[in-house]
């Protein structure tokens, strides 16, 4: 498996040759550390740097408040938790955690502090103390979660509330939100992202994630499920509303073929296991839904990963339990959403409130959508390297 992960990594190497990393925060899950940074433009200064100037960045920041406003990058990262090393050595490498003592920018008391989230938090709290000197200054996953969809995607108050936000991430959280810091967590399911990572490991002996979802596009399904017709000698079973094609049984075919185990192919277990798991994601969300009269689902979590398939997957579940009363959306950078109410969570930079200010015009409707605007979703606001373009107050 990459251990280093993402093309995010690679280009913001070159951005941050050229830029000062400013803020950091970090989510450490059960299988994927994830790092939200702040970068500076080279090109948009503090004094005597060059580029823009404080003054000039306080006349632009056309706000209240008296500190001047630097404008750069968030940038998005994420590393495999069983090798967590690596996660320091990056954070090592880039210094990071010297955010705040880099030339023109004040240092302050909390400099080696950094906001993290997520269980990693408390378990690797002294392995970064004793190798890094970092104080790991936790914020509960939840809060984190929320504050991390909130803000992406924050672009008409009215609209957006309340929602279900479910977070398919090792396990699945699902939580109602009803505004900023007001939600609660009302319901969860073991069977996610690791169930699927580790059942199609061990079923298809895949080496990687990555590898596991590959084969599972080319994969049929059909071979290993056993749908409706298979029951039903080829036809529907309309009076409850099935179609032949109904997946009846998942992986029910495997027993009742006569074939050998070795005959069933790896990419239509994984297709099977895919669709099992989305499935089964997409019912439970549905019924929460249901339970608490919400009409949209926002999924979030890195088992998404923004990838198209599962996305339908998950959208044809809540279509076809909700009768399509009930939609599913989801959000660009959906694995980060820890990461990133970790980093707004922090007083260092006050993103939170110069987005509440200006910064949300930067996050239009296309962030979100349903999924049947996938394709203009996933083009969203981002730069190429998945970075988003922002600013954050330096005082
Ligand atoms: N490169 C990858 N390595 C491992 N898991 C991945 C990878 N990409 C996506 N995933 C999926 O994402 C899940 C982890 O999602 P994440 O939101 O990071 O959860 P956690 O916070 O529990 O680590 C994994 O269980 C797996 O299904
Ligand atoms: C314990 C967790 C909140 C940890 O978050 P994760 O690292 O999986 O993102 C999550 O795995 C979870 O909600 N599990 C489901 C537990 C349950 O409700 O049955």
């Amino acid at each position: 498996m990459d251990s280093n992960i993402v093309g995010a990594t690679e280009c913001s190497d070159r951005h941050e040759s050229a830029s000062q990393i400013y803020d950091l925060a970090l989510d450490i899950g059960g299988s994927l550390a994830k790092l939200v940074y702040f970068t500076k433009d080279n090109n948009h200064c503090v004094d005597g740097e060059g580029g823009v100037s404080h003054k000039a960045a306080l006349e632009m920041c056309n706000g209240s408040r008296s500190y001047p406003v630097l404008k750069g990058r968030l940038n998005f990262v994420k590393f495999e938790t069983s090798k967590i090393v690596d996660c320091l050595e990056f954070i090592q490498s880039k210094k990071i955690h010297f955010g705040n003592q880099h030339q023109g920018v004040p240092a302050n008391s909390s400099n080696n502090d950094i906001k993290a989230t997520g269980g990693g938090a408390y378990k690797y709290a002294d392995l970064f103390k004793e190798r890094l000197g970092i104080s790991l200054d936790k914020e509960d996953e939840m809060d984190s979660l929320v504050a991390g969809a909130n803000f992406l995607l924050k672009i008409d108050h009215n609209d957006l509330y309340p929602y279900l936000l479910v977070n398919i991430g090792s396990g699945v959280s699902m939580i109602k939100v009803e505004g900023d810091g007001k939600f609660q967590r009302v319901s969860g399911t073991s069977v996610g992202g690791g169930t699927f990572w580790g059942l199609g490991r061990l079923l298809t002996k895949c080496t990687s994630f990555d590898e596991l979802l590959e084969l599972s596009h080319r994969g049929n399904n059909r071979v290993i499920d056993m749908l409706v017709r298979d029951i039903y000698g080829g036809l529907e079973y309309s009076k409850i509303g099935l179609t032949s094609t109904a997946i009846a049984s998942s992986f029910g075919k495997a027993v009742s073929d006569s074939k050998e185990l070795e005959e069933y192919k790896p990419e239509d277990i994984a297709r099977s296991l895919l669709r099992m798991i989305s499935n089964n994601i997409g019912q439970i969300s549905y019924l929460n839904a249901l339970r608490y009269g919400l009409k949209r689902i926002f999924f979030g979590g890195f088992f998404i990963g923004g990838h198209a398939y599962t996305m339908d997957t998950i959208s044809v579940a809540v279509n076809f339990w909700s009768k399509g009363e009930a939609k599913a959306m989801f959000l660009q950078h959906e694995g980060f959403l820890g990461a990133m109410g970790a980093f707004m969570s922090s007083e260092k930079h006050g993103l939170k409130e110069l987005m509440v200010n200006q910064a949300v015009q930067q996050f239009p409707n296309s962030v979100c959508g349903a999924v049947n605007k996938i394709h203009g979703l996933l083009n969203g606001e981002s730069n190429d390297d998945g970075s988003i373009d922002c600013s954050v107050y330096t005082g």
